[in-house]
């Protein structure tokens, strides 16, 4: 599903570069944690993925698609229509009522989506606030309508970055069992940048960005 190839960035105001030739694959309906400590280049990688940042080198496969040498209106399209995305800030419209943030990306895609957000409503356990104003809902269903959002418009590859950094440890815990139980039973690939081993933990498989390097986690 997901096939990063040889990957290497460096930003113009660093004379080091963050990492060099960072392979890693991802296959539909498995999860990958990323870890390293702060500053390792975890959040460029994935915005790599997402093709938020352009790499120096190296390529970035999603569903067959080769989406780094894509021209950023196609890039765009493409992460609209087939990536999901998470945020340690929710990123959420507070204008919006909960029902009109999840349902956001499927009607400017102009895909239907009752059927799915009935479902993703009642696996977040949201029915009772889908007419709410964000504002009036704790951190933790914030995050479950951010997942909802995500998975609304059957992305093949859901990016999440620090998804559970603002969340205490039991509301952390209920937003991840959403995320990854939701992920996999969906199919789609989930790859998960976070600082919490408990998160990590829960993936089909871990890694750390050490010396621009990617090495595997064994002891979590
Ligand atoms: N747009 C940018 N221009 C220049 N430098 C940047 C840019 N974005 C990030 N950096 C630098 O690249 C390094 C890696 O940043 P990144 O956010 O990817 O790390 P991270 O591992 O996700 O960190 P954290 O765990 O603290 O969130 C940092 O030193 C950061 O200051």
């Amino acid at each position: 599903m997901l096939l990063v190839t040889k990957v290497s960035k460096r930003y113009a105001t660093s004379s080091a570069a963050l990492f060099s030739g960072i392979t890693l694959k991802v296959a539909a309906g498995e999860s990958l944690a990323i870890m390293g400590a702060s500053g390792c280049g975890k959040s460029t990688l994935l915005n790599i993925i997402a093709g938020l940042v352009t790499s120096d080198s190296g390529s970035v496969v999603i569903d067959g698609q080769e989406t780094s040498g894509l021209a950023e209106s196609l890039r765009d399209a493409f992460r609209a229509a087939h990536i999901g995305m998470v945020f340690q800030q929710f990123n959420l419209i507070d204008c919006l009522s909960v029902v009109d943030n999840i349902t956001l990306p499927a009607r400017y895609l102009k895909r239907p989506y009752q059927q799915r957000l009935a479902l993703l409503l009642q696996s977040m356990g949201l029915e009772h606030k889908q007419n709410s104003a964000i504002g009036d809902l704790s951190g933790g269903e914030q995050q479950r309508v951010a997942i909802a959002r995500a998975l609304i418009h059957s992305p093949k590859l859901i990016l999440a970055d620090e998804p559970t950094g603002n969340l205490d440890e039991a509301t952390s815990d209920t937003v991840a069992d959403c995320l990854f139980s939701l992920a996999k039973s969906h199919g789609a690939a989930l790859v998960v940048v976070t600082h919490a081993k408990e998160i990590a933990a829960r993936a089909d498989r871990a890694v750390v960005i050490k010396h621009g390097q990617l090495e595997p986690l064994t002891n979590l």
